[in-house]
């Protein structure tokens, strides 16, 4: 009987619940919601050392997502074409330092992701106003045999997962506050992107969604 009411209870609230995308890539949901508050307080202060800018990109429109970084690479895109920059050349300045509990949690959410041995020297921070959207790309500028981790707050985003060919079908998958993706191993390269962001206001953020993507460059 006490087996049967045990099946019968719901699985608590607070459950994570660990959805495989392809081998190699997973979804942990809600798996960084204890991190937001910590996490957005050290976002705002990276923002004060690199402010977010919207970038530009080869061929000169700019990017609909405002972008900052930490670590010791920062992604850097102008009309030239894009790369890995050990200063910010907004300010000249090295990027801020990735805070280490934050390198911690990231090798800690690989691991649990089944990627092991991941330490990563950078993240990239990205900031979607509605409207915003990230096209579809490959993340191919970083160290292929380590993960990216991938967090998002604030505001849902839809993110588009396809596969290795840019015409591959595009599965669409809501991601929500607190929810980290991580991809490695044969999905390193996998074509990904975030639709649109849609108009609206979230408890923590406003109208806002924050990402987050923990890579190793160097
Ligand atoms: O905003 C996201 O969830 C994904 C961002 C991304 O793909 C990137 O920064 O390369
Ligand atoms: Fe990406």
């Amino acid at each position: 009987m006490a087996q049967q009411e045990f099946m019968l209870d719901p699985p608590p609230a607070s459950a994570p619940k660990h959805e495989v995308l392809d081998a190699g890539a997973m979804v942990l949901r809600g798996h960084a919601a204890p991190q937001a508050q910590g996490m957005l307080a050290g976002i705002k202060q990276i923002a004060r050392l690199s402010p977010f800018r919207r970038m530009t990109v080869a061929g000169g429109g700019s990017m609909s997502v405002a972008m900052t970084c930490c670590g010791a690479a920062g992604w850097c895109s102008d009309a030239l074409g894009h790369r890995y920059e050990t200063r910010d050349p907004m300010t000249g300045q090295p990027w801020p330092v990735l805070p280490p509990a934050w390198r911690e949690w990231a090798i800690a959410a690989a691991r649990l992701a089944g990627h092991d041995g991941f330490v990563p020297d950078t993240c990239l921070i990205n900031g979607y106003r509605p409207g915003a959207r990230m096209g579809l790309h490959q993340d191919d500028d970083e160290q292929a045999d380590a993960p990216v981790v991938s967090i998002s707050f604030g505001l849902p985003a839809i993110f588009q997962w396809g596969g290795l060919q840019r015409a591959d079908p595009v599965r669409r998958i809501a991601l929500l506050h607190g929810d980290v993706v991580v991809w490695g191993g044969p999905s390193r390269h996998v074509f990904h992107g975030i639709a649109p962001l849609r108009a609206g206001q979230h408890p923590v953020t406003g109208p806002c969604r924050y990402n987050l993507t923990f890579r190793r460059v160097w």
